[in-house]
């Protein structure tokens, strides 16, 4: 008999045999398949499109110690007008940025259509107490925050607590109210495909709106194996609950080669239901200028080079 959610959600031993109940992730199969669509080319008008929607993807980032209003003000405009030359330029789909960041940002982008994100939970090793993330997380939506990208326990993850990491995102998610909710795994921590597939099935049961790979602090982030297990398991979730839950692959996404794989990869195995901005982000501090250079270079056949674009 499957167990309920409420079942799962109270007990550990239930959340254990369900999660390591999971098919296991055929390694080499997943390394193959992922290096096989990477290497896939697409037409020149194909590219035009993917481009254009890989920019709107983006979830533009800023997540340093050192970020100031000024920087983030600044991004907040080229997450608005990616090419002050260009108005055919997209816009990005969110600017994220540390949680005491998020009022300039709503600030900066009001109107605009260009949602605020804000990392918390002690992003990026989560290594608070359960109140103090809760508590971030209130902070950062009662500043305006439209989402919320938290970090699991991996320690929690990885020791087999599997309980508390789910009770763990249920309140983080309770304390979002309207706004959404990304988990970030920290893939590159998870040390196994199958616990990469068990930590996105655990954030998705627990409500997760999206699950995230990395945190762009950790090696290795969002590969294209990684990201495939995860688009597996967001597939795998919805034709057997009947919820939709997006991906967010993020860290080391610098290039528009690096982006327009990632579509492929969405397209061959979850389809065009996910290539869409609600379903599918690229989380990058800087993917963008590689993005516009390459748009121009398709429109006029030469580059502006790298000075002709405002930093990432
Ligand atoms: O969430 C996004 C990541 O922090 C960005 O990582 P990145 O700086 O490697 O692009």
């Amino acid at each position: 008999m499957t167990p309920s959610l409420a079942d799962v959600a109270s007990s550990n031993v239930a959340l254990r045999n369900l999660l390591h109940g999971l098919p296991g992730v055929d390694r080499v199969g997943a390394d193959q398949r992922a290096a096989m669509l990477g290497t896939r080319s697409i037409k020149t008008t194909s590219k035009a499109l993917a481009i254009d929607l890989a920019i709107r993807m983006v979830d533009l980032t800023t997540l340093e110690g050192a970020d100031t209003p000024g920087k983030v003000r600044a991004l907040c405009a080229k997450a608005v007008r990616p090419d002050p030359g260009d108005p055919s330029v997209p816009k990005v789909a969110a600017v994220c940025v540390y949680p005491d960041m998020v009022s300039r940002a709503v600030e900066a982008l009001a109107g605009s259509g260009v949602r605020v994100a804000s990392v918390a939970t002690a992003f990026p090793s989560g290594r608070s107490s359960l109140e103090v993330k809760v508590a971030e997380t209130a902070f950062a939506v009662g500043a305006g925050a439209d989402e919320i990208d938290m970090v699991i326990d991996r320690g929690a993850f990885l020791s087999g607590d599997y309980l508390k990491v789910f009770e763990e995102i249920a309140a983080v998610k309770a304390a979002c109210g309207t706004a959404h909710l990304k988990v970030i795994l920290e893939t590159g921590e998870l040390a196994t495909y199958d616990n990469v597939r068990r930590a996105a099935w655990l954030a998705m049961l627990a409500g997760g709106d999206f699950v995230k790979t990395s945190t762009g602090k950790v090696q290795p982030a969002a590969t294209l194996p990684v990201t495939l297990v995860m688009l597996e398991a967001v597939r795998d979730f919805l034709s057997i609950t009947g919820r939709k839950v997006g991906v967010k692959p993020a860290g080391g996404i610098k290039t528009t080669k690096d982006a327009i794989k990632m579509l492929v990869l969405v397209n061959e195995t979850v389809g065009d239901g996910w290539l869409d901005p609600d379903w599918f982000r690229l989380g990058a501090s800087s993917v963008l200028n590689d993005l516009l250079m390459q748009r121009q270079k398709l429109a006029t056949g030469r580059y502006a080079g790298p000075d002709y674009f405002t930093l990432d």
